[in-house]
């Protein structure tokens, strides 16, 4: 269990003030001529100025130094797989299915270094797209910290806890909890010991909870159960403190001397959050077949087609299964989105064997899929009665409207990609008869 205090509420307007100073926030306005205790005033801007009021997002914070205090930006030399070049490979519309990614035990590389980008698509420039990454780590980021100009991060740790340290306070957050780092934010992670997840990077928008129409008021991930750290500093001079940037795909670093943490208190609606994904109210069908798993979604991030997403999140919770006369697994299917899942724990229902924690697929735009020759067999025949299932595992989709290419890293230089994975729906038989 963490250590660290939040705020709970999604969409709110919160205030905090580290409680070693407090008053530090200015009474009744942003800007006053000398801000209490010598602090610095500065504007983080999530949404266009002039953006409609119930999608502006901002904060301001009051924090020992202006951000701005840095030296030039030069190029950042120690990561070769984070890209946004959607062009590296030919396009392959084969069912793709990884095995568990290395996490890196020898050589050390810290949370930057270990990002290794899979698939995406889309414009970096334009703000119009996705990227999707993993990061395998050992090492905790020490006198440095990383802001994405691009985008915003929803971070799915499947190994290892991250002890993130961002300009709102701490944060941590274990396998089987989500975090979302919006565009701009500065953190640094910390770690202890090999450390893998996700990423979901997107462009376009920041992620919003789904509508539920007429599930109601209330229900899937509820706002309340997301938590926003609260104020923390650290007033402390380093000589070469590394703030890297991701800025139009590529790394940069600029030295300053001084920590980006020593913001002594903020307020506003543009922060960092956690997620329990075990606070996850489920809900799915008690009569018959099977929902789509757009009823599993936890956030979205919208596109400008309604009701259509540059990529949702969405989880396989376990939960229980009562439907009649129902082939209750996932249903063979082909979709106009691209779909790219990952397993944090246990194994996923369609697929008993050769997806694990720590894998990955990717079923891309029309590619065939569904339950393999096994798990076909095996619901097909099952006596119905309501059954637990999914119980202690967790796999999730991030689902896009784009068409994603996969990076060279993914499809090549990883050495995961699993050559035989098309062999699982081979045995399918041909059941047809004459009669029924
Ligand atoms: O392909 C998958 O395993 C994901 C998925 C799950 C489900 O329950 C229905 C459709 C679907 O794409
Ligand atoms: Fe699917």
């Amino acid at each position: 269990m963490s250590d660290y205090k939040y705020m709970s509420g999604f969409g709110s307007h919160f205030s905090s003030e580290d409680p070693r100073y407090p008053n530090a926030l200015p009474k009744a306005q942003n800007t006053p001529q000398k801000c209490p205790y010598g602090l610095y005033a500065e504007q983080l801007s999530g949404t266009a100025f002039t953006a409609p009021r119930k999608e502006n997002v901002r904060t301001w914070f009051y924090r020992v130094h202006p951000s701005a205090k840095h030296l030039p930006f030069q190029p950042y030399m120690f990561n070769r797989y984070l890209t946004h070049d959607w062009d590296e490979q030919i396009p392959n519309p084969n069912q793709m299915r990884w095995k568990p990614f290395d996490i890196p035990t020898g050589e050390k590389k810290n949370f930057v270094k270990g990002l290794h980008t899979i698939c995406g698509a889309g414009d970096i420039r334009c703000r119009h797209g996705l990227a999707i990454h993993v990061y395998l780590c050992n090492e905790s980021m020490e006198n440095a910290a990383f802001y994405n100009s691009d985008g915003d991060f929803l971070i799915v740790p499947q190994q290892g806890v991250l002890d993130i340290t961002t300009e709102f306070g701490k944060i941590k957050v274990s396998p089987n909890e989500i975090c979302v780092i919006p565009q701009g934010v500065r953190f640094a992670v910390n770690v202890s010991g090999p450390t893998r997840g996700y990423i979901l990077e997107v462009y376009d928008n920041h992620f919003q909870l789904p509508d539920l129409g007429p599930i109601g008021a209330n229900g899937l991930a509820n706002p309340r159960d997301f938590e926003t750290p609260v104020a923390w500093f650290e007033d402390r001079n380093v000589n070469g403190f590394e703030m890297i940037s991701k800025y139009q795909g590529r790394l940069f670093v600029a030295k300053q001397n001084h920590s980006p943490f020593d913001v002594v208190a903020w307020h506003g609606n543009y922060v960092p959050y956690k997620y329990n994904l075990s606070k996850f109210m489920v809900i799915n069908s008690v009569s018959y077949d099977h929902c789509d798993p757009s009823i599993f979604t936890v956030l979205t991030c919208p596109s400008l087609r309604y009701g259509t997403a540059i990529a949702d999140f969405v989880i396989f919770p376990p939960r229980w299964s009562v439907q009649e006369h129902t082939f209750r697994p996932p249903y063979y299917h082909r979709n106009c989105m691209s779909e790219f899942m990952g397993l944090i724990l246990g194994k996923y229902e369609a697929k008993e064997d050769g997806f694990m924690p720590g894998g990955a697929t990717l079923h891309s735009m029309m590619t065939p899929h569904g339950p393999d020759y096994t798990c076909f067999e095996t619901a097909s025949k099952a006596k119905l009665a309501p059954e637990r299932v999914a119980e202690g595992t967790q796999a999730f989709m991030f689902e896009s409207s784009l068409s994603m290419a996969v990076t060279q890293w993914g499809e090549k230089t990883c050495q995961k990609l699993d050559e035989k994975y098309y062999e699982c729906w081979q045995a399918l038989k041909n059941n047809f008869k004459l009669t029924n």
